[in-house]
């Protein structure tokens, strides 16, 4: 941590290589982030829940330059296509040339759509993450990952574009609703969860104050999880390999995303679920230690996250949606299961019948509790 509480984490992908910084103040440190736009002219996207809150600070520092801003609708719902031909237009209308930066103020939805939409005009314009939700500082707003949801599917549409900087802003975090900040301790937990027993452990000593929002775990859990991700994406960076362990809990979870129809459930909740059924499956085919699902089921309840699927879901449906996952080759099922906590593993060719049963067990328990 440097004297004035900033942390600095690397992205190491070599001369596309950028910082993520983690602290207080720095949306309004424009001498730090300005340094990173090349051109004369910048687009912000954000939305209409965050721009009231934070886009002046933003603006201040966008003085002397040719900028506007395009503001989505808040929610998942909102990441779609035609979301993205909007903010094309929005380039188009400010003139926007290949130096331009689009500049994603907000969560997990508009950094993914505004850097879509970055790497799809010219072929490619630079953009910058401000993340204002604990999941896109987190996860979404580090390793490149852009795109939209189809009907058909959850980010099934989208491009690797890493940005040019990650400004992510703590003080950001005090306007977070709290059924927002738990979804992103999901993610949080997720890391720990595939690869980092220690930081689990961490986690469980450390869930009252997390759940509390206090200062120094907060920001210690971010750096955290930013600084595992940031390593494992420089290692993969288009997920030919390890990068996919990422993904834990999100086969299920974006097939529940889908079934609701983005509305029923966030994007964290899901994924604390979806990593409950992982763990399940992996138990059912005598992967993973029971001990261990309890482990983690005990330590999202303590952050107040949902562990059953919600009442009224379809096992058959929710494995349909699973089987047009990214990581799937044809015809067969690639899950990311588990050996336990820390353990993480890519598995092919998982048998359905194991996964039907799993969620057809898990159904009837949503059942039961609705
Ligand atoms: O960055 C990654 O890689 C991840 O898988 C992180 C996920 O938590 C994130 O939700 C990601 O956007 C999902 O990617 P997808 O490839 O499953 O759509």
């Amino acid at each position: 941590m440097s004297t004035d509480g900033i942390r600095t984490v690397e992205v190491a992908l070599g001369a596309r290589r950028y910082p993520v910084w983690i602290g207080r103040g720095l949306l309004g440190d424009a001498a730090r982030w300005r340094a990173r736009l090349r051109g004369r002219h910048a687009l912000v996207v954000s939305n209409t829940t965050v721009a009231p809150l934070y886009l002046e600070r933003v603006a201040q520092g966008l003085e002397g330059l040719h900028w506007s801003s395009f503001l989505l609708e808040d929610g998942e719902a909102h990441k779609s296509f035609a979301n993205v031909g909007r903010v094309l237009e929005a380039l188009a209308a400010l003139g926007a040339t290949r130096d331009a930066c689009v500049i994603a103020l907000g969560g997990g939805v508009v950094g993914d759509l505004a850097g879509f939409a970055a790497a799809c005009w010219m072929r490619g314009v630079d953009f910058v993450q401000m993340p204002t939700t604990l999941l896109a500082m987190v996860d979404s707003s580090v390793g490149g990952k852009t795109g939209v949801n189809l009907p058909a599917g959850k980010n099934l549409a989208g491009a690797f574009h890493q940005p040019r900087a990650v400004v992510a802003d703590i003080d950001t975090l005090a306007t977070l609703p709290d059924r927002e900040y738990r979804a992103g301790l999901a993610e949080v937990i997720k890391g720990a969860a595939i690869g980092d027993e220690d930081f689990f452990a961490w986690l469980e000593a450390n869930a009252d104050a997390l759940a509390a929002r206090a200062d120094a775990p907060l920001a210690e859990a971010i750096a955290r999880k930013v600084r595992y991700k940031a390593g494992v994406v420089a290692r993969d960076e288009t997920e030919q390999g390890e990068r996919a362990l990422l993904n834990l809990g999100h086969t299920f979870g974006h097939a529940l995303e889908t079934a609701g129809r983005y509305t029923t459930l966030l994007h964290g909740e899901a994924v604390a679920i979806g990593m409950l059924l992982a763990a399940r499956l992996s138990e059912r085919l005598g992967m993973g230690p029971a001990a261990d699902t309890a482990r983690l089921r005990r330590l999202l309840v303590r952050l107040g996250l949902p562990t059953g699927v919600p009442a009224g879901s379809d096992p058959q449906h929710l494995l349909d949606r699973m089987r047009l996952d990214k990581k799937n080759t044809a015809g067969a099922l690639r899950l990311i299961l588990w050996r336990g906590i820390g353990r993480a593993e890519i598995v092919a060719g998982v048998p359905e019948p194991a996964v039907l049963a799993t969620l057809e067990e898990a159904c009837r328990a949503g059942q039961r509790s609705a």
